[in-house]
């Protein structure tokens, strides 16, 4: 950025993501849950570096390929995008009828009188009301804005699809539509990488979840683990569980770090009530979660579960 200053968006994020499989990456605003799907796509922007390397079905590394090569052989074809702010990525000068009609062309090769019905199907997938297609994309409220970009990035049935907060601006009943249909997606061996700020749809939908906190991943875990028992075994995501109204509604205190100006140890320290002078130091990302104090908790939950 500007006088040199360098924002670490991510960092040493490191995970696997098997054929039919969906993994729910959650966390507080701005905590590096785009910037890490975008780098996927080499979406990121200009001033934007990256190390390291993200390998897709033996493809060609994501991070270093070429502009073209991600254009022609990636981008909806290897992989699909919901885009977070779908309204900004819809052509506003097109209907979303024609834009679904070339994404088919461009995608399934359909032609001819197949295009109409391919076009309704497509738009059905994600709960987009066929009264609709002839609307310009400022015609469109958030929601249904929401919905075309979902109908957009099924489209090509890609191995793997980035859902980038796909359930915003839509009801619970349609959360629900959406997270079904987007799992369905991983039926015959398609994966699906959903972010999401909400936990209920992310109970829902994945098989696996993965905490971030200040450009981190902290936790890595089984869906089930982590919603049921024994729980997160990082202090930030069993923060996270329980500030859900369901749960406790405690919201955890204090503000993330900036990410220009991250301290040298654990992130979390500074909000966390287990932190001590061993948290000065980053703690290593090992057996799914990047704690020092990790593995007494583990003891400390075995201990309770057997009392109770
Ligand atoms: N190219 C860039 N230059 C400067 N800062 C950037 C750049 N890209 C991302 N950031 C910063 O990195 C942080 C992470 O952003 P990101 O959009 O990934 O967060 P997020 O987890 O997706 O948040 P939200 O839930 O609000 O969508 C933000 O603070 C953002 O301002
Ligand atoms: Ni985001």
């Amino acid at each position: 950025m500007r006088g040199g200053r360098h924002v670490a968006a991510v960092t040493d994020a490191t995970f696997d993501l098997a054929a039919g499989e969906c993994l729910a990456l959650v966390g507080e605003s701005g905590c590096g849950k785009s910037v890490l799907a975008s780098a996927l796509l080499g979406l990121l922007p200009a001033n934007a570096e990256t190390s390291g390397a993200a390998l897709l079905d033996g493809g060609p590394d994501l991070l270093t390929a070429g502009e073209r090569t991600l254009a022609r052989t990636v981008r909806g074809r290897r992989i699909g995008l919901v885009p977070q702010s779908p309204a900004a990525h819809l052509t506003p000068v097109r209907t979303v009828r024609a834009q679904v009609e070339e994404t088919l062309r461009e995608l399934t090769g359909v032609r001819g009188p197949a295009v109409r019905p391919a076009v309704q199907a497509a738009a059905g997938r994600a709960a987009f009301p066929d009264d609709h297609l002839d609307r310009y994309p400022h015609e469109l409220s958030g929601g249904l804005a929401q919905r075309a970009a979902t109908a957009l990035a099924l489209i090509g049935d890609a191995p793997l699809l980035l859902a980038d907060e796909p359930t915003t601006g839509l009801d619970r009943e349609l959360v629900e539509r959406t997270v079904d249909e987007l799992r369905r997606h991983t039926d015959g061996g398609r994966a699906l990488l959903i972010i999401t700020h909400d936990l209920a749809a992310a109970e829902r939908i994945a098989d696996r979840v993965a905490v971030m906190y200040a450009g981190r991943i902290v936790e890595l875990t089984g869906a089930d683990r982590f919603f049921g028992r024994p729980g997160p075994r990082h202090p930030y995501a069993r923060g996270l569980l329980e500030a859900l109204p369901e749960r406790e509604f405690a919201p955890i205190p204090g503000m993330p770090p900036e990410l220009g100006d991250l301290p040298q140890g654990c992130a979390f320290a500074a909000r966390c009530p287990r932190a001590d002078a061993q948290c000065g130091l980053q703690p290593p990302f090992e057996r799914g979660v990047a704690c020092h104090h990790a593995s007494s908790d583990d003891i400390r939950r075995a201990e309770e579960h057997a009392d109770a």
